[in-house]
């Protein structure tokens, strides 16, 4: 489904549904302008959709860009040279709906009508109807035997300079597959499992079947959880007992390590530099009836003397990709170098603001080493007393530790049970 039906348009040709034709505008802004599709969903004809047609479009768009390489390779041997950008994107909605069980003829119809009421693609809509129309017929058998799509080669390279060949295509399985709905409740995990029919993980983490309306779900409205990936929720509970502790949350918004650590009981100073998404964090305290102080500001700049600090720092992100498709796409790498340098400046300020014998725990959402473990290797040779405190928790498996003391987490790790965020974290303790 893709929301509303099509409609005639004036000429007498059908209209495209608008959740279509938004997904296509969607793919466009992603993979011809570079932007990010939560960046891209703030304007154009997305934002003018109501709630279903929002939902569809960015349904479409995410498994569009989840499947990208797949579609390229059912319309290679059917095109003789490339179309442009648009009437590509079309024909990798079209492929991909279609071989995903849409129905043929409102796809077909919907995608011929996007090429028409263009001018300047007009004269294409027979190509793309029959292209369309052969891959209703043999598309889906040629799909289910493709293999999951190859990240970039941007990406790709200098993860399989860390982790091998055979783990990258491990990693892309898990990125085709998409993620669960993983939540953290702020108490009675189990309780929360037998309510909401959802599998509690060795972490603590609450993993549900079904992924519906989040909203809807018992529990929300009430704030007894929040969502969250099972790997996003390992570093706040490996900062220990907070119990009564000073803790500052460096890069909070939107807030999912704020909860978990007011939820455990620290003082929580909730900072980031975002207004917009600080708005979020103290969304979610109100929903979730949690206490922390809220600023927004520079972490760089911040002040005080804390107990411990936790620092999810800006990065890549490229731990994400199995919820943000769009991701490897729509950036090739930049920035990169920039967040790097302020990783480093940020663990030394954080440094700086723990109380002696504190702990920092430093953590990012990337695959890259130079966000994770290289950080940790030159923070301990900057500063000679540093030390990265072992990790006990039970839960932790062998395979998740690195060489320094940090944890690894990879989104092919857990395979049986659906996958986790990519993701490394390690804990600091300053000299007494
Ligand atoms: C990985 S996200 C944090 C996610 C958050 N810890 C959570 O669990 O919900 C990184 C955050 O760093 C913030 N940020 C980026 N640069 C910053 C800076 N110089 N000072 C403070 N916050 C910053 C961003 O606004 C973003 O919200």
């Amino acid at each position: 489904m893709a929301g509303k039906g099509a409609e005639k348009s004036s000429d007498g040709a059908g209209a495209a549904s608008p959740a279509r034709a938004a997904a296509v505008a969607l793919l466009g802004q992603v993979l011809g302008q570079g932007r990010l599709l939560s960046e891209a969903m703030q304007g154009g004809p997305f934002a003018k959709l109501d709630a279903a047609e929002r939902a569809a479009a960015q349904r479409l768009a995410t498994g569009v860009l989840r499947n990208l390489g797949r579609c390229d390779q059912m319309l290679k041997s059917r095109l003789r040279k490339a179309p442009p950008l648009f009437v590509r994107n079309v024909l990798r909605l079209g492929t991909f709906e279609l071989c995903t069980g849409g129905a043929a003829h409102g796809v077909v119809n919907d995608c011929v009508s996007l090429i028409s009421a263009d001018r300047k693609t007009k004269t294409m809509s027979g190509l793309v109807n029959a292209i369309l129309r052969r891959l209703s017929e043999e598309g889906p058998e040629q799909w289910a035997k493709l293999r999951a799509p190859r990240l970039p080669r941007w990406l790709r390279e200098p993860l399989a300079a860390a982790w091998g060949g055979k783990a990258v295509s491990a990693m892309e399985l898990a990125h085709a597959a998409g993620a669960p709905l993983d939540i953290t409740v702020a108490s009675d995990a189990a309780g929360w499992a037998g309510k909401l029919g959802a599998e509690l993980l060795p972490t603590g983490s609450l993993r549900l079947a079904e992924q519906g309306q989040v909203s809807a779900l018992p529990g929300f409205d009430e704030g007894a959880w929040w969502v969250q990936d099972a790997a996003a929720a390992m570093p706040a509970k490996l900062l220990g007992d907070v119990t009564g502790l000073s803790v500052l949350d460096m890069c909070a918004a939107p807030g999912g390590k704020t909860m978990q650590l007011a939820a455990a009981g620290a003082k929580v100073t909730a900072l980031d530099l975002s207004e917009g998404r600080m708005a979020r964090i103290t969304e979610n305290l109100l929903r979730t009836g949690l206490k922390a102080e809220t600023v927004v500001g520079d972490a760089l700049e911040a002040e005080g003397s804390y107990d411990a600090i936790l620092l999810d720092a800006p990065c890549s992100a490229t731990g994400t990709i199995r919820r943000h498709p769009d991701l490897p796409h729509a950036k090739a790498g930049e920035g990169i170098s920039e967040l790097i340098g302020l990783q480093a400046a940020m663990i030394d300020h954080a440094l700086g603001l723990l109380k002696p014998g504190g702990r920092l725990v430093f953590c990012t959402c990337s695959l890259l080493p130079d966000e994770g473990e290289c950080q940790v290797d030159e923070a301990l040779a900057r500063n000679e007393e540093l030390t990265v405190l072992p990790l006990e928790a039970g839960w932790i498996e062998p395979k998740w530790r690195s060489e320094e003391g940090g944890l690894r987490l990879r989104p092919d790790y857990w395979p049986e049970r659906g996958g986790m965020d990519g993701f490394y974290v390690a804990v600091l303790k300053k000299p007494e």
